[in-house]
């Protein structure tokens, strides 16, 4: 395989936005930033056996949420993704079909959201698949959801279900084994493999006053932790509340823990004053977003996350997934 012309090959024939003056062919891409916007970029990484296993992710899927996992990014931050960068280590063994069907996964998700392909790199390896993704989108000023924006009384949300792709994981992983055949697993493997980022939530918030969110990728309870870190104040959430899948306590007695610290669902979790809240609510309803109360902001304790369940109170420690624990 020639890496020249696979680059060819990749390269998009069509640009979504007209801002785009120079895109894949020279040394860095070029476009004209609007007035009135700022700015978002983000990048994450998803390496070979330790975000997917090869045996249980085709090329698509791993394109698929390599983009995911950073719109999800943007969609946190209140905003629009545009442009996707992509920087691969590819392992020799890999075809040329292969690398383009990973695009194929890309491509998906990028048509959904009008994004365009402007750039990356490409090297060999002698191991492992990694896929780095740098996404660029945009806030109007000012109206970025930052962690740092909760205040004591505001509304702690979620939106969707949570747990369901740690489920998923601990099916391709078969550390859980379903009895009960009536469970549709594909379900939470699906959730795992392909989650869908929150954007038009996330556009929702940005539209309201302020309005904190954060996007689960190590786990809510993690993630309600930087929250309350950001903004230095204290959360208490309600287990009875939490969201999950009516079939995810079918799954393993261990749900819970999926829900608190699986991670990888990528759904927002955030904060909004109680009378947004009512605003917010109504809002997704009427666009069928689903988004579940569960827990409201005090002022500072010594706990950041404080989990309520019906026979205790405690501290939930920012446990979840930890790359070096
Ligand atoms: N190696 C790194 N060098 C510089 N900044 C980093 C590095 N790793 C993470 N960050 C920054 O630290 C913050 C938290 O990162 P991370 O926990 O990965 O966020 P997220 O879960 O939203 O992807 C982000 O602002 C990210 O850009
Ligand atoms: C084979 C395998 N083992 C474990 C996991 C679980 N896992 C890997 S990374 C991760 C957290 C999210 O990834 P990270 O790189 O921390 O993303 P970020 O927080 O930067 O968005 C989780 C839950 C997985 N997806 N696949
Ligand atoms: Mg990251
Ligand atoms: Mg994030
Ligand atoms: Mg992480």
């Amino acid at each position: 395989m020639d890496e020249f012309d696979l680059i060819h090959s990749i390269t998009p024939r069509t640009i979504h936005h007209s801002s785009v003056d120079v895109g894949i062919g020279d040394d860095a891409a070029l476009y004209t930033a609007k007035h009135g916007v700022q700015e978002i970029v983000c990048v994450d990484t998803m390496v070979e056996d330790v975000h997917f296993k090869l045996h249980y992710s085709s090329p698509e899927d791993i394109g698929y949420k390599a983009l995911a996992v950073n719109i999800s990014d943007i969609a946190a931050m209140g905003g629009i993704p545009k442009f996707y960068l992509v920087s691969l280590a590819v392992p020799s063994k890999w075809t040329e079909s292969e690398i383009k069907a990973m695009y194929e996964g890309m491509n998906e998700l990028a048509k959904l959201y009008h994004m365009d392909l402007i750039g990356g790199d490409t090297v060999s390896t002698s191991d492992k698949l990694v896929v780095t993704v740098t996404v660029v989108g945009e806030v109007e000023k000012g109206r970025a959801c930052l962690r740092s924006l909760a205040r004591p009384n505001d509304i702690v949300f979620v939106t969707g279900e949570i747990g369901s792709s740690a489920a998923g994981l601990s099916l391709l992983l078969e550390e859980t084994n379903p009895q009960n055949s009536a469970i549709d697993t594909a379900y939470f493997i699906n959730r795992h493999k392909r989650p869908q980022p929150r954007v038009s939530v996330g556009r929702l918030c940005s539209s309201f006053k302020r309005a904190a969110l954060n996007d689960i990728s190590d786990g809510l309870a993690s993630e309600l932790n930087e929250l309350a870190e950001a903004s230095c104040v204290s959360i208490e959430i309600d287990e009875s509340m939490l969201p999950v899948h009516s079939d995810l306590p079918k799954l393993h007695p261990n749900w819970k823990e999926w829900a608190l610290f699986g991670g990888e669902d990528f759904e927002l979790t955030g904060t909004i004053s109680k009378e947004e809240w009512e605003v917010l609510k109504q809002e997704c309803e009427t666009r069928q977003l689903p988004i579940t109360k569960i827990g409201h902001v005090r002022e500072k304790t010594e706990s950041n996350v404080i989990l309520k369940t019906d026979k205790t109170t405690m501290t939930l420690e920012k446990k979840g997934y930890n790359h070096f624990k």
